[in-house]
């Protein structure tokens, strides 16, 4: 299934007619430069183009009220004078003759993309529109919004298509207020938005805009807020707050949809944001949301004022929901301070509604509320950024590498009695090893594993393993008969020359790896049922599951609070995914293990697995050929071994591993 393009010209025809700064960057060319983008790019060829439509007013009145539709029903038919006039009841926004018609067109076109997704006529899609939304109130204009398109998306959704849970993700660099207070007393949906806030010194400067706000009555939990209280947040802090607070909720909501308030000027360069995160993050956060729902995710645009990080932040989104590989995220190193102030409170503020932060620990100050803590922090972080550190307008950042699809996505090395899974091409080509490899591969395996057949086995590995570093496959699946016998070889004989680093990830446990990097070559993470007897190096990292890796909970948490931070840190250019005869683990988990797994190594994931395990083969091909997995249904509540566990595991590696930081 493909993914769903929504643009109509139309919504560029109209403009701020008056002199005022603070709507002054909302222009026409926002919309412009981003389709012309996807155009000169060649990622709108291979979207699938869905036309907009008006918004009808009882759609519109799923969120807002009559009297606000009615009064904005009459400015298409207002003076200069009346529109000015209009405009000054509502907060930096303003009216146009033709902003309603656009206004609709925006709403329509959410609504659009929530049928063809919902239709199953594409997997996912996004929408470029304005104005933007999410700070349009039930009968107020806002922030540049007239109706909140995402809002009565998410209405629309559960009215028409009876979906039980929306996630709304808001990345825009503004709190989305206008969604928080349509849904702040509803369960069914949950909020996430993270924004510049600055001790609520920064717009909309309200005080419901701080962590402490969760939602109210049943909707306790269901509102997630994470201020950003200094500017120039880079890279890792967005990836931090993802791993540490907005996946583990998300996968224990389990949404049915995922909408995203797709605002870009969260970006570097935004003169709004002031932020420094570079446009290839939303490959990421696009990506580490694309497993949720079954990939039904609907992107609508919100902001974005630098033209430039503007178009490239759109164009990276665009990629990563067409399925193309992720750009590599370099020199992620851990939150700053004040990111992880507001994640523990961010944290702290959800522990009671969500088992998967019930281990977060309360910030140092007894008042959580980091008004208080502002002149300590105010301090530290001034010497921290001085102020031409500041990312304005002026900064400069490379252009997003390119994101080449290898010819071939899966590649199989198999036993010649198995059959080779649908989608997946099988390697029966092989150069032959170099002599000098063989007699090494001999010495270490006396074993069967190098008889004439391990060879051919070994050489097609070789090869596979080198068209991998090509980018000529992107990923692959290999059965072989003794996986521990055979991950110590690729390990430290087929990769050694070949990559810099390899992320080794060990599910299940056969018996102690006996092999322990110093050098950081290799990372190896391990999670299995048993407890290693100690923490041998800083590169072999062993997560012990009370129920082993069939604990699905215990897994994901593993995976979302600790898996996924080192990965990004460690930032390998090879994954080898290991499952170890009898792991146990779940088939929807796998899957989702090895969907989360694509956004490293530039998708170069290599799955080793036992030929009596070939029962799982289709669920793997189908995760490596980029099919979303499965919802992991009813999450129970993590085994609280296991979470105290993870926690003082983290504890413990923060200081080696930054993005494992979630206490101050
Ligand atoms: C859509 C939006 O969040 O980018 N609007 C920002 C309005 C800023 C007004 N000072
Ligand atoms: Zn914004």
């Amino acid at each position: 299934m493909g993914t769903a393009l929504l643009y109509d010209e139309e919504m560029t025809k109209y403009k701020l007619l008056w002199v005022d700064a603070a709507c002054k960057i909302e222009v026409p060319e926002r919309l412009i430069v981003s389709y012309e983008a996807l155009v000169r790019s060649g990622l709108s060829d291979r979207c699938i183009s869905i036309p907009a439509r008006e918004a009808s007013d009882s759609e519109i009145l799923l969120v807002h009220s009559e009297l606000y539709l009615e009064a904005v029903k009459k400015t298409p038919y207002m003076t200069l004078e009346d529109l000015k006039e209009f405009t000054l009841q509502f907060g930096d926004v303003y009216f146009h003759p033709n902003i309603y018609h656009c206004a609709k067109l925006a709403s329509g076109s959410a609504l659009q993309l929530v049928d063809s997704v919902m239709t199953g006529k594409v997997r996912n899609g996004i929408a470029l529109v304005r104005p933007p939304g999410h700070h349009s109130m039930h009968s107020a204009a806002n922030g540049f919004c007239v109706f909140n398109n995402v809002a009565i998306a998410a209405r629309y959704a559960k009215q028409k298509y009876g979906v039980k849970r929306v996630l709304i993700v808001d990345w825009d660099i503004h709190h989305g207020q206008g969604v928080q207070y349509c849904f702040e007393d509803d369960p069914s949906v949950l909020y996430f938005s993270w924004h510049r806030y600055e001790h609520q010194n920064f717009w909309p400067n309200l005080r419901e805009s701080d962590y402490d706000s969760v939602g109210k009555e049943s909707g306790a939990g269901f509102n997630i807020n994470v201020p950003w209280n200094n500017v120039g947040m880079e890279n890792s802090d967005y990836l931090s707050v993802f791993c540490h607070v907005l996946l583990p909720v998300a996968y224990e909501f389990c949404p049915d949809l995922v909408l995203v308030c797709a605002g870009f000027d969260s970006a570097i360069g935004d003169p709004e944001g002031e932020m420094c995160a570079t446009p290839d993050i939303f490959a990421h956060l696009t990506h580490l949301l694309m497993n949720l729902a079954g990939g039904k995710l609907c992107a609508v645009l919100e902001g974005g004022y630098n033209l430039t990080s503007l178009a490239q932040s759109v164009c990276q989104t665009v990629q990563t929901l067409l399925g193309d590989p992720l750009p590599q995220l370099a020199n992620l190193r851990g939150p700053c301070k004040s990111a992880v102030e507001s994640l523990q409170c961010a944290r702290s503020a959800h522990r009671r509604y969500w088992s998967f932060l019930k281990h977060a620990t309360d910030p140092p100050m007894t008042d959580i509320s980091t008004k208080h803590i502002k002149s300590a922090m105010e301090e530290e972080e001034k010497t921290e950024m001085a102020e031409e550190e500041r990312c304005t307008e002026g900064k400069v950042w490379p252009e997003p590498p390119e994101r080449l699809c290898p010819p071939v996505c899966s590649a199989s090395v198999l036993p010649d009695d198995v059959a080779c899974p649908d989608g997946l091409k099988r390697l029966s080509s092989s150069k032959d090893l170099e002599p000098l490899l063989v007699s090494k591969l001999k010495n270490r395996f006396r074993t069967a594993a190098v008889d004439g057949d391990g060879v051919t086995t070994f050489s097609r590995l070789y090869t596979l393993i080198e068209k991998l570093v090509a980018n000529e496959i992107r990923n692959g699946l290999v059965l072989v008969p003794d996986v521990a016998a055979v991950m110590m070889c690729v390990v430290q004989d087929l990769t050694s020359d070949l990559v810099k680093r390899v992320l080794v990830v060990c599910v299940g446990k056969e018996k102690e790896l006996d092999y322990v990097t110093t050098d950081g070559k290799v990372l190896v993470v391990q999670i299995s049922s048993e407890d290693s007897e100690e923490q041998r190096s800083k590169y072999y990292i062993p997560v012990c599951l009370k129920k082993g890796c069939s604990d699905t909970s215990g897994f994901i948490q593993a995976v979302l609070g600790l898996l996924l931070p080192l990965g990004y840190e460690y930032n390998p250019d090879l994954v080898l995914l290991v499952r170890m005869p009898g792991s146990g683990v779940v088939d929807s988990m796998w899957q989702q293990l090895i969907g989360l797994l694509q956004g490293f190594a530039k998708g170069h994931t290599l799955v080793l697995m036992q030929v009596n395990e070939k029962a799982c083969m289709g669920s793997t091909a189908s995760a490596l050929l980029g099919h979303p997995a499965p919802p992991l249904q009813d999450l129970q509540t993590p085994f609280p071994e296991d979470g105290d566990a993870l926690e003082r595991l983290r504890e413990r590696l923060q200081a080696d591993w930054k993005m494992l930081q979630t206490t101050s």
